[in-house]
Parts: structure tokens; sequence; C-alpha cells
């Protein structure tokens, strides 16, 4: 299993580097660290709506005895000038605007009457109140991201914070999904007896694009060698790995072993249940291969297991692995003997414990769209109690 793992990621070469608008970033992987040109805040600025003080000209004011002000400047957030502050004065201020020299402290609107003119200030301010001051969010210099971070929705929102328009990010590994299997409909028309809908290909263009991967979804194509080359043909510039479905055990129709076999991917079989069924190599020397078993639950699993974190490596992700946790197995557990088993299982993050979800075959999709982990069994394991430790990928 480790050799199959090793084989699939020495497939996939770190993708090229590209400077992309920080809107079309989503989901990449940040290829150097981003380093801040300018401290956040920028400038001193008001946390509140309010009038800009020196403190001492405030010291001791109450409700009772008002302390008034004249009011000498209307500051509002995005004036570039910074009139300065007189003493026994107050400018007007709003929240993000620019602390004028002179003041250090904010009396929030609150408390004073809110004059326009002169304004009565009911409380004393600390000095420092209310002041956010330049740099204490991000100092000139500071690498607000590294390298290999995965760009989500606050990622975006530091850099922009910091002024990048653009950034440099990992290409998405371009993927082309192709199901086989004569016996596959496409879901919304009629099933006749004999046939079932096809799900893997939606199922794993959707992994390959939730890891980050861009993907191609073919049409699957009949069990038939002729079609499965003419299917590949006009994708293959494109594309930097191909994974098929299906055709790979040891029937008498085995189109996509039959296709790929003297074509650049070996075929093995792996001590994995399920999973057992894999091959990868390059077609005709190009695109990388994978291809997985056809069973639904062993597509995904052998997808999560190989082909996942070599995807999210390829493409700079730091975090190329789903998260792993030691949990507590609630209730006996047999596996195969000599094959590493994934069950779909649940945890509980509560408790750390781990519960099966469902039966080990390779065709119970239902309790794996249900299920929030894998479950691994050890090769070398064929009974494990119910107590016993045991490693789980979370899934969600
Ligand atoms: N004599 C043997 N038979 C089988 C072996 C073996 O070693 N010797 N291995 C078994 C194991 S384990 C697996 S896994 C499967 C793998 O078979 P294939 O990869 O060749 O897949 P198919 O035969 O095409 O399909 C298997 C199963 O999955 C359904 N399927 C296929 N594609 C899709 C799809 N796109 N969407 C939904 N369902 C799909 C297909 O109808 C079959 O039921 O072989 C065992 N047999
Ligand atoms: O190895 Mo297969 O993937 O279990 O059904």
């Amino acid at each position: 299993m480790p050799a199959h793992r090793a084989r699939v990621a020495a497939l996939l070469t770190p993708a090229p580097v590209e400077s992309r608008p920080l809107a079309d970033c989503l989901g990449l992987a940040l290829a150097e660290d981003l380093v801040a040109a300018i401290p956040l805040p920028p400038f001193d600025n008001s946390a509140m709506d309010g009038y800009a003080v020196r403190s001492v000209d405030v010291t001791g004011a109450s409700p009772e005895q008002p302390v008034v002000l004249p009011v000498a400047e209307d500051l509002p957030a995005g004036r570039v000038d910074s009139p300065p502050l007189l003493p026994g004065t107050a400018h007007r201020i709003m929240t993000g605007a620019q602390v004028p020299s002179g003041a250090d402290a904010i009396v929030p609107v609150e408390r004073t009457d809110g004059g326009t003119a002169e304004v009565r200030v009911h409380a004393s301010a600390q000095p420092g109140v209310h002041v956010r001051r330049a740099g204490e969010d991000v100092r000139v210099g500071t690498a607000v991201l590294a390298a290999g971070t995965t760009l989500g929705p606050t990622q975006l929102g530091i850099a922009a914070a910091v002024g990048a328009a653009r950034l440099p990010v990992r290409r998405p590994v371009r993927v082309l999904v192709l199901s086989t299997g004569s016996e596959l409909v496409e879901p919304g028309s009629p099933l006749r007896t004999g046939q079932i809908y096809e799900s893997n290909g939606l199922m794993l263009a959707t992994a390959v694009r939730e890891a980050g991967g861009r993907a191609e979804l073919l049409r699957f194509v009949p069990d038939d060698v002729a079609s499965f080359h003419a299917a590949l043909a006009p994708h293959l510039d494109e594309t930097d790995l191909i994974i098929t479905s299906g055709g790979v055990s040891a029937g008498a129709y085995e189109v996509v072993k039959d296709s790929l076999s003297g074509n650049g991917v070996e075929f093995t079989k792996v001590a994995m249940q399920p999973g057992m069924p894999q091959g990868a190599g390059r077609y005709r020397g190009g695109p990388a291969v994978v291809t997985l078993p056809g069973n639904p639950v062993s597509a995904m699993v052998s997808f999560e297991v190989f082909v996942r974190p070599a995807l999210r490596a390829a493409a700079g992700h730091r975090q190329a692995e789903r998260p792993g946790r030691k949990a507590t197995l609630t209730s006996s557990l047999e596996g195969p003997p000599g094959k590493r088993q994934y069950r779909r299982a649940l945890y509980d993050p509560a408790t750390d414990e781990v519960t099966p979800h469902g039966g080990p075959g390779s065709h119970l999709l239902s309790a794996m769209a249900t299920a929030n982990c894998l479950l691994e069994v050890p090769e070398e394991t064929v009974e494990l109690p119910a107590g016993s430790t045991v490693d789980v990928l979370l899934m969600d």
C-alpha cells in the first residue's frame, strides 16, 4: 500500500506557479510567503464614533459636571489630511478615521451630547482609549501568510488588507475524470434491469474540485478500447492527471486495463480493502494516470488514500493529508488478514470515540455518504476489541 501511494505521489510533479487576481485564488495554495509592505492598521485610528480629545482636557468630566469643548474639525473615515488637535478643543471623529496629532483618546459619542459646534463631554478618558495603533495587527515585514497556505476567505481578506491585488499561487492540477462501464446510465434517464446510474464520475470530479484541483468530467465510455482512446485524445494537452474508475479487475471486459496496458500504465493488487485493484503510470508518456476500481466505495477510498494527498501536495498545499485522530473504538471489529482495511465510521469529537458505520462491502455507498471518517484497520490486525485505540482520517 505505501508503495502504491509513493508511486502515485511521484507521478504528480509540483504544479507551475502563476499570478492570479485575489478573487480567483479561493482554495489554491500560496506559492511564496506574503510579506506585509504596510503596517495594519496603516495609521492610528479611532475605534469609535465620537470625539478625539486630549485626555487631560476631560479629566473629571461627568454627567453632572460636563467639560465643554469647541469642536474644531469633523473627521470622517477616509479624510486624508489630518488637522492637529489644539489644546482645549475636540475634533468630531468617526470609526476608522485618523486620530489627529495632539489627541490621545477618543470619547464615544454616547458619552457626550453629540454637539457639532461645541460638545459637552460627560466622561473622562484614559490616555490611549479607543485608539487603534498603527501596526498593532501587522508590522511591516511580517509574513502574514506562509507559502503552502490554502487560501480561504480570511486568508484572501488579509491579503487584500495588506494591499495585494494578485497572489502567486500554484496552478490547480488539471484532472480528467473518466468512468467506464457499459452498464452505466446517466442519472435522469430511465433505468433498465442490468443497468445502474453512473455515480463515480461526479463523485470523483467533485472530490478533485473540493481538494483544490480542476476537474473535467467526461461522459463515461462503454467497455470498448477504441472508444476509450478516442475519449481521451482531445484532452491530453490540457490534462495533468487522468483518473478512471472501473474496468481494472479480472473480468473479460476490463476496458481500462485493456486500453492502458502497454501504454505506460502498470496494474497491481494492493493489500488494501476496499481498493485492491489499482493502476498508475503515464498515458503514452504524457499525463499521469491513476486507475481506480469501479466499486463506488473502492473508488472513493482509493481517491482519499492515493490521489488526494498527491494532488494537494503537487498543488503546493502544506496541509496535503486529511487530519488524523487517535480514537477509541466503541464496538469490536474484524479486519481481513494481510490487508489494510478502511472502514467508514462516525467519529465523535466530544468523546474521541469512533463507531463503524455500515459494513465493509465496497458497494455500500450510502453508509459512506453518512459517515464522517475513515477508520484504519492495520494489515496485521484481524480482530480489534471494543476499547482499542485506532487511527481515523476525518473527512469533513
Ligand atoms: N475474479 C475477480 N473479480 C473481482 C476481483 C478480483 O480480484 N477477481 N476484484 C474485485 C474487486 S476487489 C473490485 S474493487 C472490483 C473492481 O472492478 P473494476 O474496477 O474492474 O470495476 P467494474 O467491474 O467496472 O465495476 C465494479 C462495480 O462497480 C460498479 N461501477 C463501476 N463504475 C461505476 C460508476 N462509474 N458508477 C457507479 N458504479 C460503478 C459496477 O457496476 C460494478 O458493480 O472487482 C471485483 N471483482
Ligand atoms: O478491493 Mo475491492 O475495492 O474491495 O471491492
